[in-house]
C-alpha cells in the first residue's frame, strides 16, 4: 500500500477492515468486527473477530490481526481502523488498545467515529514494555 508524506489510503484501510467483517464468525453477540492497520513496511494486515460457543473465549478482531502482524514477518502498525457490521468505523475496546500499543505505542493513528485520533489519545498513561525495562 502507498503513503503519501505520511497520509495513508484510508480508503484501502477501510475496505480491507470490511473484507475481514465480512468473514467474522459472531453467531452469538450478532456483531460482527472487522480490523485493518498498515505496518511500517507497507503491508496491510487485518483480523475479524472469533466468538465460541464458550462465551468468554471469544477473540476480538484485533487478536486476529496482531497475530497476522507477527506470523507474516513483525513490524510496526503506523495506521489502524476498525468496523462494525456496517463497515462503519468503530472504536477498539479497552483490551484491544492495550493489544495495539504493543505493536503501535503510542503514536499509532485510528480512525474512529470522532475522526482521527492517536493511541496516546485513547489509552493515555499507558502501560507497555519500557515499564519492564530495568
Ligand atoms: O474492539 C473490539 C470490540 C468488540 N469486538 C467484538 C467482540 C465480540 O465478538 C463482539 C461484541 O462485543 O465484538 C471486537 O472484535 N473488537
Ligand atoms: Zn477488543
Amino acid at each position: 500500500m502507498t503513503t503519501t508524506a505520511g497520509s495513508p489510503d484510508w480508503e484501502a484501510l477501510r475496505t480491507a477492515a470490511r473484507d475481514a467483517m465480512s468473514r467474522a464468525y459472531a453467531p452469538y453477540s450478532g456483531f460482527p468486527v472487522g480490523a485493518a492497520a498498515l505496518v511500517d513496511d507497507g503491508r496491510v494486515v487485518a483480523g475479524c473477530n472469533v466468538e465460541n460457543a464458550s462465551y468468554g473465549l471469544g477473540l476480538c478482531a484485533e487478536c486476529g490481526l496482531v497475530s497476522q502482524l507477527q506470523a507474516t514477518g513483525g513490524g510496526r502498525l503506523t495506521h489502524f481502523i476498525c468496523v462494525d457490521g456496517r463497515g462503519e468505523p468503530l472504536v477498539p475496546c479497552g483490551r484491544c488498545r492495550q493489544l495495539l500499543y504493543e505493536f503501535g505505542g503510542p503514536e499509532l493513528v485510528l480512525e474512529t467515529p470522532a475522526g482521527l485520533l492517536t493511541l496516546a489519545e485513547m489509552l493515555p498513561q499507558a502501560f507497555g514494555p519500557d515499564h519492564l525495562a530495568k
